[in-house]
């Protein structure tokens, strides 16, 4: 039986406060099988069935990248043209990916048509099989920053080109690409925060008693 006390529930606030969605990477490498230790600490995290749904492709092709990082330059200009005004002149100065300087990319999918769970829990709910992934993502997101390690979340992407660049299996549904690497700095606050573009409300927003 294992206990955790105190000072690990301190530790681990401090964790899920200092997380960041890093864009700004250091240059240096990764250590050897970092992203692989990642990916099997996201295995462990819970799945409806246990039917384990992520699928990991790590993407270390120059041609590859190249082309993620024009299908994201490309969403990220038709993103700007959906504000307007002053809002439109703040989006443009936002840095909303860190393709060009991570050292790792990971894209995630989801496996909608794996046996693995025998379909439990998935009957009413097929969007459960995504929930998991993120779940997992979230889990690696953790695991990373306790070894100072960063992840950005890149959704700013065309699903379908995505699938094309990385000629994976038609029954694979896109959910994340992670940009991988150390971070430029560490910071308790929101990237969006700092930009002004948002900020981090508290838990009396979002929820209802009854
Ligand atoms: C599903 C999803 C998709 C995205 C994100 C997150 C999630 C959960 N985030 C990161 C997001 O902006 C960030 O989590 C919030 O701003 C809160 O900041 P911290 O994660 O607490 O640093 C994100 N960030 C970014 O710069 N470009 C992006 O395309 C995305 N996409």
């Amino acid at each position: 039986m294992v206990e955790f006390d105190d000072t690990f529930r301190q530790h681990l606030r401090e964790l899920f406060v200092w997380r960041r969605d890093v864009r700004r990477f250091r240059a240096d490498p990764l250590p050897a099988g970092a992203i692989d230790r990642l990916i099997e600490t996201a295995c462990l995290s819970p799945s409806v069935g246990l039917s384990q749904p992520w699928r990991f492709v790590t993407v270390d092709d120059a041609a590859r990248r190249r082309a993620i990082i024009d299908n994201f330059t490309a969403c990220n200009a038709d993103a700007l043209n959906c504000y307007s005004g002053e809002r439109a002149a703040r989006y443009a100065t936002l840095k909303l990916s860190g393709l060009e300087q991570a050292p790792g990319h990971l894209a995630v999918f989801a496996d909608k048509a794996s046996d693995i769970g025998h379909g439990l829990g998935r009957a009413t709910m097929p969007e459960t099989t995504e929930y998991s992934v993120v779940g997992a993502i979230t889990a690696m997101w953790l695991a990373a920053r306790a070894e100072s390690i960063g992840i950005g979340w890149v959704s700013i992407l065309n699903p379908d080109r995505i699938h094309a660049v990385l000629d994976v299996p038609d029954t694979w549904k896109f959910i994340a690409y992670l940009c991988i690497g150390y971070p430029e700095v560490e910071c308790d606050q929101p990237e969006l925060e700092q930009a002004k573009w948002e900020h981090r409300r508290g838990a009396d927003e979002f929820t209802l008693r009854r």
